[in-house]
């Protein structure tokens, strides 16, 4: 999900680009705002947005600029290999000691501005047998 999703859905630039933001952004008055939801969807940045495929990020990965969830430029987010590292560990525990089993197994999407699982998607953890 992460190529669809980033955990920031949305944010809003206070300065005005230059550049063409047709992909990406809308202009509202005198800011911009970047919806992710949007940019990752969008052909350029992925042909297949939501196609499971780590391989995208294999080699030299995603284009500059095309897989922000930390942002971008000066502004990027100082936390960002640490947050990596932290989500790293954290998924590597989730994985290898427990299955996973859905509460709601059939949990509809529902839309509040963007998508979101109706109940929240709680999940509950079994530790694997050893
Ligand atoms: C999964 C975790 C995280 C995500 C997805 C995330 C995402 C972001 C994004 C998108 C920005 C805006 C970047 C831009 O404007 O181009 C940002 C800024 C920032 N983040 Fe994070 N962040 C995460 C974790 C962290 C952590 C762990 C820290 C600190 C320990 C942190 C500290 C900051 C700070 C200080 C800024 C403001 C940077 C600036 O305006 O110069 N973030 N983050």
């Amino acid at each position: 999900m992460l190529r669809v999703n980033t955990l920031k859905s949305a944010r809003f630039i206070y300065q005005v680009f230059s550049s063409d933001c047709n992909a990406t952004c809308h202009k509202s008055g005198g800011s911009v705002s970047k919806l992710s939801y949007r940019h990752t969807r969008a052909p350029i940045v992925s042909p297949e947005p939501e196609k499971f495929d780590p391989s995208r990020f294999e080699g030299k990965g995603p284009a500059p600029y095309t897989f922000i969830p930390f942002g971008g430029g000066p502004r990027m987010c100082p936390g960002n290999e640490y947050a990596r590292v932290v989500i790293l560990v954290f998924m590597h525990h989730l994985v290898t000691r427990f299955k996973w089993e859905k509460v709601f197994p059939d949990e509809k999407t529902i839309v509040v501005a963007l998508p979101t699982p109706a109940k929240g998607l709680p999940i509950r953890l079994f530790h694997h047998q050893k």
